[in-house]
């Protein structure tokens, strides 16, 4: 059964436990068809599964790291050129403009190459052409990783077309995102931290990933936790999710949440910054086209499970996200009242 999720509460008040994230051998030992299984099973009871034996090269997620760590280790006058985020670019602290703060600073690029090339002069000014093909060389490559869990994903949902889910990512037009998360190593130490009863601070708050799936190689510093509902306490709980710089975890977004009528979901998650090595985090958040509409598939709508959200284009969703705080619950806004669910009608995915 899909865990149930609802915001937490004060930062350290939360039970801190290890070991629930499902790990999945993308080199399929047992076939492909155990492989969909068990990645359903991981996203709709977990929301996020740890991929390893993942055939991204190591070279491209090494030659991001590079390019990235220098850019951020540059003087803040110079990384300033390129923000502040509008949303795209760099920024520091805030988060959004909704008075959200963190401990860090961080990129946001469109994964676009002609975006990515016009950030670029602004980056890494002395061979712009060079932060590009590597940034291009990286999306490249997280993109492919992502098609293949959508495809996996949707032959374990049994859909009519397997490749509805991946289509979406692939379009030309397609609004994914790259994101590289830099976290400074925090002021308080492990020791500060019992003296002041446990309380770390926060690197990235509480929230869930508004896409469709995301896609995040870290270095090996922790702080990432997921939010989950532990049936036996009553509570929910945060989970640690120890770094390992070989995987990549991947993650539910909240548009995938939509698409499968709830039944895959879009985990809570957040980063504390509580150790004393920087961590380095890239994300690639992999997006519908800005006019697609997102509506629940019909395989997932059914008498027993009627249509929980009202079809929406990834354009209006990301209009209503923008004027939120991180930690709200965006598909709230797009649920169906009780009663006026429709069993019947669902298309695939769609562009439109
Ligand atoms: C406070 C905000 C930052 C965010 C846009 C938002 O209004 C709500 C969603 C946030 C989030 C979380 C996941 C990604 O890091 C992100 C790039 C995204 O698509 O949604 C951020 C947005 C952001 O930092 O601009
Ligand atoms: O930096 C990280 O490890 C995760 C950050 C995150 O969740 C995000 O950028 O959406
Ligand atoms: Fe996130």
């Amino acid at each position: 059964m899909a865990p149930e999720w609802r915001a937490a509460a004060a930062v350290p008040a939360a039970v801190l436990c290890q070991g629930r994230i499902p790990t999945v051998d993308l080199s399929a030992p047992a076939g492909r068809g155990e492989l969909s299984r068990q990645m359903v099973r991981a996203c709709t009871e977990r929301g996020i599964f740890k991929a390893v034996n993942h055939g991204v090269p190591p070279r491209a997620t090494a030659r991001l790291d590079a390019a990235t760590a220098a850019f951020f280790a540059r003087a803040a006058p110079e990384k300033q050129l390129a923000g502040p985020p509008d949303p795209l670019g760099y920024g520091s602290r805030s988060i959004g403009t909704n008075g959200d703060v963190g401990e860090l600073e961080y990129l946001i690029l469109h994964t676009n190459p002609d975006a990515v090339a016009h950030k670029a002069k602004a980056i890494d000014w002395k061979d712009p052409a060079r932060f590009s093909e590597v940034v291009n060389e990286y999306v490249e490559v997280v993109r492919q990783l992502a098609c293949q869990v959508l495809e996996l994903l949707g032959e374990g949902l049994g859909l009519s077309d397997p490749t509805s889910l991946s289509r979406l990512i692939t379009a030309i037009d397609s609004d994914s995102l790259i994101r590289i998360n830099h976290y400074p190593p925090s002021r308080c130490t492990a020791g500060d931290q019992l003296k002041s009863g446990g309380g770390a601070s926060i690197g990235f708050g509480e929230h869930t990933d508004p896409q469709i799936l995301s896609v995040l190689h870290a270095n090996d510093v922790d702080g990432l936790q997921v939010l989950l509902h532990d049936v036996a306490a009553g509570e929910d709980v945060w989970i640690q999710v120890p770094p390992d710089p070989s995987a990549f975890f991947i993650n539910v977004g909240d548009v995938l949440q939509a698409l499968t009528n709830g039944t895959l979901v879009s985990i809570r998650h957040r980063v504390m910054a509580s150790t004393n090595r920087p961590r380095l985090s890239t994300i690639y958040f992999a997006a519908p086209p800005l006019h697609a509409r997102i509506t629940a598939l019909p395989q997932t709508v059914t008498a027993g499970a009627p249509r929980r959200y009202r079809p929406f284009t990834w354009a209006e969703y990301k209009k209503a996200m923008y004027t939120l705080r991180l930690s709200d619950n965006r598909l709230d806004l797009f649920h169906i009242g009780d009663g006026d669910g429709a069993v019947a009608g669902g298309d695939d995915a769609d562009h439109e």
